[in-house]
């Protein structure tokens, strides 16, 4: 990607937002995409005739057509590690032999929890899912989204290795009702082996006959599991190629597909899937990861911006930022292109976020008036997860719109502090219901539209060496003590007498 393209866009002459839609009137629908019961509006941002030209031109440049299919074929699109990234496979859209392996492996994950719902593991109440990161978050989500009225099982996800995060899932489980899953795609975290261990000793600690058989791996290093102590039929293991921040796909979904149900998660494949067909064959302009994906790169490489902001308007939907952050800022915050060379303009910007309506009332007074400015996503459902008074619900809608209509427009002053520059971006996804097909097709929405990014950014966003110095320096740390580090780490160490 040459350097030049992001100068080629920003010289194309600024309009403001309020100009966009005089001069438009055709500009709800022509920047509106309705894909999997989700309404996306991008006509609040900035893209308009001209910059969509510039950026098709640029997607063509980037040869975006050509990286789509390969995504989808199982070429290798992750040159640093040398491998394909097959998380479409896990719902069907792949490489034949690589969408054949998925669905054996989830049918063997099936197959064990029809066997734990038939009394397999004697009589199980809650599941205990143990991860970090890609082995953590995605479940946390859906569980939190999807689980609360129908859950089977009683699912709590443990990830931090303080384990006050442990003493608080296992505080109302009965050990003798509790199945670990332990979820790593490695086999290696520190963290995520150091809690499966601590949980296997509070079942002990209980009387537990067998602990160690009520523990099933999640795993793409079968071998590593059976070396630490996990049986091969308590193995639910998932292809080397699914990226971890990809994973929630394949047996990592343990957790859904046993809580939820099987139906459940298969309409949660089905919905990515779809997500994936809009994806791999809809016109770029029409597109919408392709479009969100445009207008990421106007803000960050043209305007500068340095965060994103996404604010779900559903309680249901509190922890997507949180998993967003981790899709979006471990696969594309790297310096260097996919070749190695250091990357001549930003990578991706911060991913934050949280609830409305709370976040109005804490931080959203920077989005009005402060000197930075931050693209916004909102994402509302038109029906409630709840049945109480539907003013609620109606109350939640409107302060959505209210505020994305209060960014774009503002309102002039001649009092400074009463002032509201307007002109503020952002983009408003309307979903149906926050149902598994529809939660299914938004995470495959943002996985497209973080790969876009990555591929006009010219950047591999399938590694994740950035996590690995930290890793090294705790390891290092935890062997030697005080002693060859800087300082200021030194005195640290020395002060808390480790
Ligand atoms: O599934 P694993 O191998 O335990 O890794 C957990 C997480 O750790 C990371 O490697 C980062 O440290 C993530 O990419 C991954 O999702």
């Amino acid at each position: 990607m040459p350097q030049n393209i992001w100068n080629d866009i920003a010289a194309i002459p600024a309009r403001n937002l309020a100009q966009n839609f005089a001069e438009d009137t055709g500009r709800v629908e022509k920047l509106t995409v309705r894909q999997s019961n989700i309404l996306f509006d991008f006509s609040k941002t900035h893209l308009d005739d001209a910059l969509m030209a510039a950026f098709e031109a640029a997607s063509a440049k980037a040869n975006l057509s050509e990286a789509r299919e390969k995504l989808f074929s199982g070429s290798i699109v992750n040159p640093t590690e040398g491998r394909a990234a097959e998380h479409t496979a896990e719902r069907g859209n792949g490489a034949a032999p690589q969408v054949e392996m998925a669905k054996a492996l989830q049918a063997r994950m099936r197959g064990l929890i029809e066997a734990i719902d038939a009394g397999a593991m004697g009589d199980v109440k809650h599941v205990l899912h143990i991860g970090i990161g890609g082995s953590a978050l995605g479940p946390k989500l859906l569980i939190d989204a999807l689980g609360r009225e129908d859950s089977r099982y009683d699912v709590k996800i443990v990830s931090n290795v303080d384990a006050a995060a442990l003493a608080e899932a296992v505080k109302y489980m009965d050990p003798h009702k509790t199945i670990v899953a332990v979820a790593s795609k490695t086999f290696t975290t520190t963290e995520t082996l150091m809690n499966a261990a601590s949980a296997i000793e509070w079942m002990k600690g209980a009387g537990v006959e067998d602990a160690e058989g009520r523990v099933i791996a999640l795993t793409a290093s079968p071998d590593k599991a059976i070396e630490w102590g996990v049986d091969e039929s308590r193995i639910l293991p998932f292809n080397e190629a699914v990226g971890g921040r990809y994973s929630l796909w394949c047996s990592i979904g343990f957790p859904v597909a046993i809580g939820l149900g099987w139906a459940a998660y298969e309409e949660l494949l089905e919905g990515a899937a779809a997500m994936d067909r809009h994806f791999r064959t809809s016109e770029f302009a029409v597109n919408a990861p392709v479009l969100a994906a445009w207008a990421d790169l106007y803000y960050a490489q043209v305007k500068q911006c340095q965060t994103r902001a996404v604010f779900a308007y559903d309680e249901r939907l509190r922890l997507l930022p949180d998993y967003l952050q981790q899709l979006e800022m471990e696969s594309n915050g790297k310096s260097v292109t996919a070749s190695g060379e250091p990357l001549p303009y930003n990578s991706a910007p911060v991913t934050w976020g949280g609830v409305g309506t709370d976040a109005q009332h804490a931080v959203f007074q920077l989005l009005h008036q402060g000197t930075h400015i931050i693209p916004v996503e909102f994402i509302v459902s038109k029906t409630p997860g709840h049945d109480f008074d539907p003013a609620h619900h109606e109350t939640l809608l409107i302060n959505c719109f209210a505020q994305g209509a209060a960014l774009m427009t503002g309102r002039k002053s001649d009092d400074g502090a009463r002032n509201y520059a307007g002109d503020r971006p952002s983009s408003t996804l309307l979903v149906d219901d926050v149902t598994p097909s529809v939660v299914g097709a938004l995470i495959a929405f943002y996985e497209h539209r973080t790969y876009v990014n990555a591929v006009l950014l010219g950047i591999n966003p399938f590694d994740q060496y950035g996590v690995e110095l930290g890793k090294e320096i705790a390891k290092a740390i935890a062997q030697v003590g005080p002693s060859g580090f800087d300082p200021s780490t030194m005195a640290l160490i020395a002060e808390a007498e480790l």
